[in-house]
């Protein structure tokens, strides 16, 4: 094929890029120009996080880093729901060995988007509890629209947020906030993110979000990459370590715990309560 134009060079190499980390539940465009790269999650109707969502998020996570992306911007084809979190009817009388994959995969999930040697922003373009909260925490910043709802209320379902999460929320709003939201389970509301450092910054629509994530990505434009990343390494990299010793015996744990008839009624009131769907009895 003859390339007549840079614009069709241009062009044909972006197609080859997104051909080669698109899948059907996340959608991956790179700006040519800034290298930048956007995933869009877009499994409807709210990217609840069930096993094929999460392999494929993390497929893309270890092609970005594959091909030396400069920066990742992660966000949602919906308007109203960033991440609802795990997919709570897969959790609901599971099947042990698909929540033994699940929630492995969802750990590699974080250990590649926390442990990223690029810089990542997250566009909260809605609701964000839970698993769409800890997507969220993973990247080193996070903008957010306003009228919506982020935090990790695995308390009002039941369980306790891992360590490796309990320590990113720690991380980013301090101890005490931490110990307050994680507790009783919290869903703040956009405002009250951003005045306890939730979130960094606050847009009134999509494509200020964009902007704003852009500006921050553009910070490190005449930083070398390799000492950013080894920076974010060093700050990281103790908390990654953690949970790599921990792996299997967490997985294990999980599976026991979320199988367990106790979790399992609570689950189901959770659901009752909460999600329009009802369950099939
Ligand atoms: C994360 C790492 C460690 C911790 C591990 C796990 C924690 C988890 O992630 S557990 C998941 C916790 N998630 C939630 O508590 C969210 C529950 N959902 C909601 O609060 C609301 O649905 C939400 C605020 C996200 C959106 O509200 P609405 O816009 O009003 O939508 P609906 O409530 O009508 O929901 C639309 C549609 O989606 C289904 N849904 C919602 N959440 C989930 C989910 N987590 N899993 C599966 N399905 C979900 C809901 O049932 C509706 O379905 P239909 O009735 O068929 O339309």
């Amino acid at each position: 094929m003859a390339f007549r134009t840079a614009r069709n060079l241009a062009y044909f190499s972006n197609y080859i890029r997104n051909y080669s980390t698109n899948g059907p539940l996340v959608n991956v465009t790179v700006n040519e120009k800034s290298g930048f790269a956007t995933a869009t999650l877009q499994r409807p109707s709210v990217n609840s996080l069930n096993l094929e969502l999460l392999t494929e998020i993390s497929h893309t996570l270890q092609q970005l880093e594959k091909n030396k992306c400069r920066g990742l911007i992660l966000t949602s084809a919906s308007n109203k729901v960033f991440s609802a979190g795990l997919d709570l009817f897969e959790l609901h009388k599971p099947n042990a060995d698909k929540i033994k994959q699940m929630w492995s995969t969802l750990q590699e999930v974080w250990i590649k988007l926390y442990g990223s040697s690029y810089p990542t922003v997250a566009v909260v373009n809605g609701h964000a509890p839970a698993g769409g909260c800890m997507l969220a925490l993973s990247c080193e910043y996070r903008v957010m629209l306003n009228n919506f709802i982020i935090g990790l209320n695995e308390a009002q379902i039941g369980f306790s947020a891992p360590m490796w999460l309990i320590d990113g929320m720690r991380n980013t709003i301090g101890s005490r906030q931490a110990e307050f939201a994680l507790t009783a389970g919290t869903l703040f509301k956009t405002e009250e993110a951003l005045k306890i450092g939730l979130v960094d910054e606050v847009a009134q629509s999509k494509e200020e979000a964009i902007e704003k994530a852009e500006k921050f990505l553009n910070k490190f434009a005449k930083i070398p990459p390799h000492a950013r990343s080894m920076t974010k390494a060093a700050l990281r990299g103790a908390n990654i370590q953690a949970l790599v010793r921990n792996k299997d015996e967490e997985v294990r744990s999980y599976v026991d715990f979320v199988t367990d008839s106790q979790f399992q009624d609570s689950l189901g009131e959770f659901i009752e309560l909460n999600l329009k769907q009802k369950l099939s009895k």
